[in-house]
């Protein structure tokens, strides 16, 4: 082998639920700092490929690797502390914190020093600026002490961008992360995922046409637990066989919307 390990590699990676297998055979290679959106018909299996990737399921067969390192089967706060960070939505979010005090959570959790109080002390000066700069970066700072509770929806999905990055993961796995904002919010919030992410590696599944072609430099098309198509938004958007297992009609939405 020659050069730097990819970011993330997946070698004939096989999940099966009971008798039915649910992802066969998947192969996919992320450089470094690429950006990577998974696509593909309701129940194709993307979720469940996040699921293998962030270690909440283990795989039947087959390798997850990251920076050249296996990490299926490990624990997702193992995994998470090999540099690959998930969103978790914002049900990770604790509404009853001000954005601060969250941002500093993750910082902390992600420092593994909810386990012991005297490295919790020594930490605390490095976490309190590292969350300061989390703040800046997600662009929340009027709303340092506001309770995450009391968040606009936009503002939350933004505050859990800086919860899944808070520990400085290389790899960010997102989850639709513009998943119910309006147009304006979403075009606003893809520039923001494309500042903090800078530089990282990105997978995120969406289905807003206009989200992946306005973040992705690779998509990867699932269709029945398969990646039947891995290439650039132009490649993928010309794929034959993409257009007519899926993308047809969607890209067709997109262009409508003025993407
Ligand atoms: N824990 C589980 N046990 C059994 N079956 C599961 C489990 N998780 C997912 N599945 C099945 O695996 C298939 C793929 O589901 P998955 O959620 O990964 O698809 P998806 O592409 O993310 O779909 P969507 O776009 O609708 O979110 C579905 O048929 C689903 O019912």
């Amino acid at each position: 082998m020659s050069g730097t390990p990819n970011a993330l590699e997946l070698r004939d990676l096989r999940k099966s639920f009971g008798k039915t297998e649910i992802i066969r055979g998947v192969n996919l290679k992320v450089a470094p700092g690429e950006r990577v959106a998974i696509i593909g018909p309701n129940g194709a299996g993307k979720s469940t490929l996040f699921n293998l990737i962030s270690g909440r399921f283990a795989p039947t067969s087959g390798e997850v690797v990251l920076h050249g390192n296996r990490i299926d089967g490990k624990a997702p706060y193992e995994i998470n502390r090999a540099g690959l960070s998930r969103s978790f939505q914002i049900t990770n979010i604790f509404p009853k914190l001000s954005v601060f005090e969250n941002l500093r959570c993750g910082v902390l959790w992600s420092l593994g020093y909810r386990y012991t109080f005297l490295r919790f002390l020594s930490g605390l000066d490095d976490a309190n600026e590292r969350a300061e700069t989390l703040l800046k970066m997600i662009k929340l700072e009027k709303k340092r002490d506001v309770l995450a509770t009391n968040l606009t929806y936009a503002e939350q999905r933004a505050l859990e961008i800086g919860i899944t990055i808070a520990g400085g993961a290389s790899v960010i796995l997102l989850d639709e992360p513009t998943a119910g904002m309006s147009r304006s919010e979403t075009s606003r919030f893809i520039s923001l995922i494309k500042e903090v992410t800078q530089g990282k590696t990105l997978l995120t599944v969406e289905h807003d046409m206009g989200v992946v072609f306005g973040l992705a430099d690779k998509i990867a098309v699932v269709v029945y637990g398969e990646v039947i198509a891995f290439d650039t938004p132009e490649a993928v958007r010309a794929n034959q066989r993409v257009q007519e297992a899926y993308l047809g009609s969607h890209v067709a939405d997109a262009q409508a919307q003025g993407h």
